[in-house]
Parts: C-alpha cells; sequence; structure tokens
C-alpha cells in the first residue's frame, strides 16, 4: 500500500486528461481506466452510490469516495470507499467472495455479543455489483472508509512500534483471525501494509485487503496436508508461514505464526531473515531456525527495554499446533496480555508442573473473557505511540548470527529448549460438523474462488522457448494475445509433465498488458517483494495460466517478444494443414503424370 499514493498523484492528473480528449473504448490495462467523477454504480441489491475522488490505488485497482446521496458532489468526509477493478480481475472477486460469505455485519455483530467484544478490526462490506462504462465491464465492492496504514506509521517511526502497541495490536487481531478462521477463512497475508486505522477513530485497527483469503476448511472440511515445493514460497516473503514455505494451503496456525512474526518485526524493527528476502528458500530457513530454537532465538532480538518475552511465548505456542488444530485464541491473547508472567520467560503451569493439558473450565473462561470485555486486564486500544527506547533513537539489535543462515544449533544448546516448562497444549475442539478431511471437496462457489495450483513460476525465469502462435483453445479472447509481449508455453514442459495440456502465459506488466477471460477466471497468487518491488500475478481460466510479471530481465524481455523463436507445439500444430495440403497436391500431380505417361503408347 505504501507505493500507491505516489502513483495516485500522478495518476489522477493523467486520467482527468486523457478523458477529456478520448472518446474511444480504452484500452485495457491491469489498473482500470477511471469512471468518470460523479458516476453513478448500482449495486447487486439495487443500492446507487456516486464515485467522488480517487483517493488511492493499488496494484489491481482503485479507490474511489463514495456516497448513497446520488444528487450531490461525494462530501470530503465520506465514510465509503468503493473498490473499483476490471471484472476480469481475481483480487477483488476472492476479496468479494471473502465478505459476503464470512463477514457479514449481522455475522460480525453476533460474534462480538457472544463473545462480549466491543470492537472487531474487520471493515463493514456495504455491497457490490457489475457496472459498464465505454464496452468496459467494471467490478466493485463498497466498504467503509479507512485512514491511515500501519506501514506508513511504522516509517514515521524509524520503523518500529511502542512495545504496548504490538501488544495490544497481536491481541485485537487474534480476536479478528478467530472471526474469520470461525468462518472458515484465513487471511494469509497480515502485515502493516493491510492494517489501516479507523477514518473516524485512529485508535481502532482493521485488516483490510482480503484478496489473498483462503476458505481452508469449506463446509467444516480442513483441507489436507500436503506439501507442494511447487507452489512453494507464497504470500508476502518477510511474514509468510513455513507452512506456506513448504507450499502447504494456508491454515489457522500460518496466519498465527505469520502474526507472530509481523509482532516481531514491529517490535524490533528488523527481522533475522531481513538480508535473504530475495533467497526465499533462506528464508525459510531462518525461519525455520528461528522457530526450532524458540524461545531464545526470539528473546535475543529484544531491543533494549522492549524485550520480546511475549512475543517467544506467543510463537512458541503456535509451534505447537498440527496442521488442523484449532488454536486456543483466548490463550495466546493471554500471553500477549500477561506481560509480567512472560517477560520472566515463565509459561503458564498446572499443578506438579504439568503445564500442557489444563482443561478450562467454561465458565471460569467466560467469566475471564468479561472481565476482558468490562476492560479490566484489557489494554486501551491501539494508540500508535512511541516507545521511549525509540524516542531515543535506539537502533534495532544485530541478529545473533546463528538465526540468520549460519550452522545449526549444537545438541546442547538443543536440549535448552526442551528442557524449558512447556507452553500449555491449545485445546482442540472441532468445528461442529468435521468427519473427515477431503481435500478436493468445493461446493460450486468454491469451485469459482478457490486458488488453484500453480507451478512456482516466479522463482525461475520466464520459460525457454517462447511461443508466438497463441491460438490456444481457450475462452480467452483474442486481444491479450495479439500483443508481441506476451508469451504462451507449457507450464508442464516447465515441470516435465505432458507439454500439451496446461499453458501457460506471461504477461508483462511493464506494457500494462492484460488478460481478458470469461466465465471461470481465477485468481490465485499475488507476491510482493518490497525490496525490488516486483509483482506477480496468475489467474488460472481451465488448462490457461496467466502470469503478469513486472521483473523480467532485458534478455527474458527479449526473449519474449524477439525474433527467431523456436517453434512451439502450437506452431507445429499449425503447419499440419500445409503439410497435408502439400501431401494431396504431390499426389494428384504423381497421378496425372502417370496418367499422362500410360496414355503416351496408346496415342
Ligand atoms: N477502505 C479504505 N479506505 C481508505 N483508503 C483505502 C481503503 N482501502 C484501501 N485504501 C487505500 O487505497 C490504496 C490501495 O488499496 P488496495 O487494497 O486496492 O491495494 P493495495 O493493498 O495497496 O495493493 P494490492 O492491490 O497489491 O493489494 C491503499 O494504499 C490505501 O491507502
Amino acid at each position: 500500500m505504501s507505493t500507491c499514493f505516489r502513483f495516485y498523484l500522478v495518476f489522477s492528473d493523467i486520467s482527468s486528461k486523457t478523458y477529456s480528449v478520448s472518446m474511444a473504448p480504452p484500452r485495457k490495462s491491469v489498473l482500470p481506466k477511471p469512471l468518470p467523477d460523479g458516476f453513478i454504480l448500482t449495486d447487486s441489491e439495487k443500492k446507487k452510490w456516486r464515485l467522488g475522488k480517487i483517493i488511492g490505488q493499488g496494484g489491481f485497482g482503485l479507490i474511489y469516495l463514495a456516497s448513497q446521496d446520488v444528487d450531490r458532489p461525494v462530501a470530503a468526509d465520506t465514510d465509503f470507499v468503493i473498490k473499483l477493478e476490471y471484472q476480469e480481475n481475481g483480487p477483488l472477486f476472492s476479496e468479494l467472495k471473502f465478505y459476503q460469505r464470512a463477514a457479514k455485519p449481522e455475522s460480525m455483530r453476533k460474534w462480538m455479543r457472544s463473545r462480549r467484544l466491543d470492537f472487531l478490526g474487520i471493515p463493514t462490506y456495504w455491497g457490490s455489483g457489475l457496472a459498464e462504462y465505454n464496452n468496459i465491464r467494471y467490478r466493485f465492492m463498497v466498504m467503509d472508509r479507512l485512514g491511515k496504514d500501519l506501514q506508513k506509521i511504522c516509517n514515521d517511526n524509524g520503523g518500529r512500534l511502542e512495545k504496548a502497541t504490538v501488544l495490544q495490536l497481536g491481541q485485537e487481531l487474534v480476536d479478528v483471525l478467530e472471526y474469520i478462521h470461525e468462518n472458515e477463512y484465513v487471511h494469509a497475508d497480515i502485515k502493516a501494509a493491510n492494517l489501516m486505522q479507523g477514518y473516524r477513530d485512529p485508535k481502532k485497527v482493521y485488516l483490510a485487503d482480503y484478496g489473498l483469503s483462503y476458505r481452508y476448511c469449506p463446509d467444516g472440511v480442513h483441507k489436507e496436508y500436503k506439501e507442494n515445493p511447487k507452489k512453494g514460497h507464497n504470500g508476502t516473503i518477510e511474514y509468510t508461514s513455513i507452512d506456506a514455505h513448504k507450499g502447504l494451503a494456508p491454515s489457522r496456525r500460518g496466519d498465527l505464526q505469520i502474526l507472530g512474526f509481523c509482532l516481531l518485526h514491529w517490535l524490533c524493527g528488523s527481522l533475522p531473515w531481513d538480508s535473504s528476502l530475495k533467497n526465499p528458500a533462506q528464508v525459510q530457513e531462518a525461519k525455520t531456525r528461528l522457530m526450532d530454537d524458540l524461545p531464545d532465538s526470539v528473546k535475543q532480538l529484544s531491543v533494549g527495554r522492549a524485550s520480546t518475552d511475549e512475543v517467544a511465548a506467543f510463537l512458541l505456542c503456535v509451534k505447537t499446533l498440527d496442521y488442523k488444530d484449532k488454536p486456543d485464541y483466548q490463550h495466546l491473547k493471554d500471553l500477549l496480555a500477561s506481560a509480567p508472567r512472560t517477560c520472566r520467560g515463565v509459561m503458564p503451569q498446572g499443578p506438579a508442573g504439568e503445564s500442557s493439558t489444563k482443561v478450562v473450565d467454561p465458565r471460569a473462561r467466560e467469566k475471564q473473557r468479561a472481565g476482558h470485555a468490562r476492560g479490566s486486564p484489557k489494554a486501551k486500544p491501539s494508540a500508535v505511540v512511541m516507545d521511549e527506547e525509540v524516542q531515543e533513537g535506539a537502533k534495532s539489535k544485530p541478529v545473533p548470527a546463528q538465526y540468520k543462515s549460519g550452522p545449526r544449533l549444537t545438541k546442547a544448546q538443543l536440549q535448552k529448549e526442551k528442557d524449558l516448562p512447556a507452553v500449555r497444549r491449545p485445546q482442540r475442539p472441532r468445528p461442529k460438523h468435521v468427519q473427515t478431511y477431503d481435500d478436493d471437496s468445493e461446493d460450486d462457489d468454491e469451485e469459482e474462488a478457490r486458488p488453484r495450483p500453480i507451478p512456482a513460476c516466479y522463482l525461475r525465469p520466464p520459460p525457454i522457448g517462447p511461443r508466438t502462435n497463441l491460438k490456444q483453445k481457450t475462452k480467452s479472447e483474442g486481444t491479450s494475445r495479439k500483443r508481441g509481449n506476451l508469451t504462451v508455453t507449457s507450464a508442464r514442459q516447465e515441470e516435465g509433465v505432458h507439454p500439451q495440456r496446461r499453458k501457460h502465459i506471461f504477461l508483462d506488466c511493464d506494457s500494462k498488458s492484460q488478460t481478458h477471460m470469461n466465465g471461470r477466471e481465477r485468481w490465485d497468487e499475488r507476491l510482493h517483494d518490497h525490496t525490488s518491488g516486483y509483482n506477480h500475478l496468475h489467474w488460472w481460466d481451465n488448462d490457461l495460466c496467466y502470469e503478469h510479471r513486472d521483473n523480467f530481465s532485458d534478455s527474458e524481455r527479449s526473449a519474449l517478444k524477439g525474433p527467431g523463436q523456436e517453434a512451439g507445439p502450437t506452431q507445429r500444430k499449425g503447419l499440419l494443414p500445409w503439410f497435408v495440403f502439400v501431401g494431396v497436391a504431390l499426389f494428384f500431380g504423381a497421378c496425372v503424370l502417370a496418367a499422362k505417361t500410360h496414355a503416351n503408347p496408346f496415342d
């Protein structure tokens, strides 16, 4: 999100000029051609929304101020925004699915009542729909207007946040995660850029951007544990979970681990793998080491008085979770709330030192919750302020070498961890209707939204042997195929599988090329690397994978466009009629010749 405002200044300027001179249907690009100020959109429930100014721009969509009062220009202090993307784009489609299924205002209110929460940081969804302008179809979603994102605040504060703020944010985010997890979804991309302050109340923080959210448990059936290196390293590389590095479908424990890494980052201002972000395997290794060596690995990262003990305890608890386990969210919140206890490094213990499986009386738990709701042990909402050490300008502590990519710890060091009192193992109540886990089960809706397997293309250069003949038996339209910078090749060929089945289309983001798909478009994956700033985007449409990349090297780019490309299967296929034609012509020629030679003697 941090780059978006910069873009906006340039963008709004250019776009307004474009509109005043051009009446022809605009060419589609990754970002939608802006709709004019004052444009009226009608959502699927026939509510009308008037567009105001553009206030933000993401990788694929524009954010407009909006209001329901369609007769007047939209006020600068309106409470609504509209996110607009081309209808074919995947991210908004996935996000909409999340809001429609999991974040209905009534269901959120009910949840908050039942948990006695006075706040749940999920923006309200107000509606959505499709629109058409100049023969181009758009998708839009109306939602709460939000304020500043946390990444900006973090940057303004030298990359760190006050410890009390971090712990409070952690607890509020556990609440949000519990809600979305109970509604069959995981967020899978928690990070400061996706946390936004309330527009009216900056003390409230919302988890936004559900474009990568994933339905890990459709109809109560958890996805199976299936490691797949080809799908590895999905998400935002700094924070993505070890499960995601291994190519597992996101699950609850992954969300919590991502949150733990974020808390650590906000607290310390850096992460042990900061220097290896361009090498996902090294990042995975460093994360694994950090998790293996808990709690010491995290405790050692403490900066000045801002100890990381609570985060160490939090991550240690997350480490005890199995792939399909339901976390004990209250316990995780307690670990972040109970600073004095965890600061001494003592984990909660039952009688006679038993720590892990203490059964908590639900009434006691209820009482405790009620206490929290009334505000007793709970800290104040997260006013984002600076810690003393941060104000003093304390630099982040260098990360101990062993948590980077150095040699593994000795057995004695590992033993130290084992000797520590164990963290209480979270209770594991199963979702009501879970009986078996079937990875293939999905409902019709899910069929549309669920990410499908993708090769880890971003770990390799574009495939060798780009194809220029883009005739494919798919629903995708011709416009994108005509572009010179678009390549079709077989992903299976890349994977050493049969080359005919699955085709792979690379699009060069620099030239803002865009593929338009009808019907079952799929959006699978975006990867943001904030250090190099590249994006990857995959769509799946039947057997076609569309990939946007903007980090092609010059040689790759010229390979994509260049002449003398190796003939691909589709090109060879294109020659077949010519072979047949020449063959038939030769045959007839030979017949005529033979007839003539035979005829001559009789003459
Ligand atoms: N509900 C909102 N209220 C106010 N501003 C918003 C809201 N949602 C997003 N924005 C602003 O618009 C910008 C674009 O947000 P958006 O979610 O479309 O993209 P992004 O998360 O920055 O990028 P990407 O599309 O790659 O995920 C953000 O940087 C943010 O500043």
